[in-house]
């Protein structure tokens, strides 16, 4: 394996500091705009979300992953709502992009997703459709006010993320706070486990397909359980773990529309991990905060090339959208320059 690739890792902490300093801050957003340029995966630390914010949420997750399939079942909702319950092999991440999966099996992880709501917002009258209701699972008292609190944290630190990102990119200060103000979040919490009589098909099975993320940016809590990998510029997959106490943030389709690909929304998939020819358990969660649903994503000028873009403008809801069909219903998105990549992509 190429060992030149690494995920670097960035010091959020100026830009958290309740009075942050100036200088430090600049030379943290001088450290992210190369971290996005050259890979779009960062390790962040210096995150200020506590310890046991993150083990109670490890705890919740394990409680409701641990309930009988038929329980879980119960929380399933439609498939054009980004919540509930998916049970294993019920989605493709790699037709978000388009391309089918080589097994045309589909995705082994099962998730639990829950979101902003439209409730939220009362004087705004949100789409049900970006801001649907949540479904917790009741089956587990303690699951709703551990998750609650970790996803107020995630969604202070994306808030964080892009002031520095608008630093990062040379924008006014600020700049995406107008694009951001009732933003669609979305923290998907994944459990990557078979049960041992599937283990024998393991050549076929897919953690989760080859995908970039829909919207501005992920931060990503992972156990350090391998089979996270991400797709470097090399065209070679990469394994990728988080450090101690760090996590992992990746930059979504937005960023790179916006910025006309010179940062990246970076390529990534959950291969099996197994070991003595066992699958290992694997769990993570990752936020998504995407932006407002009616924000337009327009190449910044800063960033056209000869004044052109190799992206069209879409709102943020479009965007979505349309990579949900692909992922829960096999509607494929045509024309995605992303799925290029992951076709070119060395096959290992
Ligand atoms: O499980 C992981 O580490 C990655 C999850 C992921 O990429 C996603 O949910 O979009
Ligand atoms: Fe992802």
């Amino acid at each position: 394996m190429w060992n030149d690739f690494r995920v670097p890792t960035v010091d959020i902490g100026p830009y958290v500091a309740d009075v942050p300093d100036a200088a430090a801050c600049a030379g943290v957003a001088a450290q992210l705009d190369r971290a996005c340029q050259e890979v779009g995966f960062v390790q962040i630390v210096g995150h200020g979300i506590p310890e046991r914010t993150i083990d109670d949420l490890a705890a919740a997750l394990d409680a409701f992953f641990a309930l009988p399939l038929e329980t879980k079942k119960g929380y399933r909702r439609g498939p054009a709502e980004n919540r509930g319950y998916a049970p294993p092999k019920s989605e493709s991440l790699s037709m978000s992009l388009g391309v089918p999966s080589a097994s045309t099996m589909n995705d082994f992880y099962e998730a639990i997703t829950v979101g902003t709501e439209a409730s939220a917002f009362p004087g705004l009258d949100l789409p049900e459709t970006s801001y649907a209701r949540n479904t917790w699972p009741e089956a587990v008292p303690s699951f709703r006010p551990a998750v609650e609190e970790y996803f107020l944290r995630a969604q202070g630190l994306s808030r964080v993320l892009v002031r520095a990102f608008a630093d990062a990119l040379g924008l006014p200060p600020g700049y995406f706070d107008g694009l951001v103000d009732h933003s669609i979040e979305v923290l998907k919490m994944n459990n990557y486990a078979l049960p041992e009589s599937e283990i024998r098909v393991v050549d076929e099975l897919t953690g989760m397909g080859a995908h970039t993320d829909f919207g501005i940016v992920t931060v990503l809590w992972a156990d350090q359980v391998p089979g996270l990998q991400v797709l470097g510029a090399d065209s070679r997959w990469h394994d990728v773990q988080p450090c101690d106490g760090a996590l992992l943030i990746n930059l979504g389709d937005a960023m790179a529309r916006w910025t006309n690909g010179r940062w990246r929304s970076t390529i990534h998939r959950v291969d099996p991990p197994i070991v003595g020819g066992r699958i290992q358990r694997r769990r993570s969660a990752a936020f998504f905060f995407d932006g407002n649903h009616d924000a337009v994503i327009e190449t910044l000028s800063g960033c056209l090339a000869d004044g052109e873009s190799g992206y069209p403008p879409i709102t943020i809801a479009e965007n979505i959208a349309s990579k949900l069909a692909g992922m829960k219903s096999g509607v494929a998105p045509v024309g995605l320059r992303e799925a290029e990549r992951v076709l070119a992509a060395d096959t290992h």
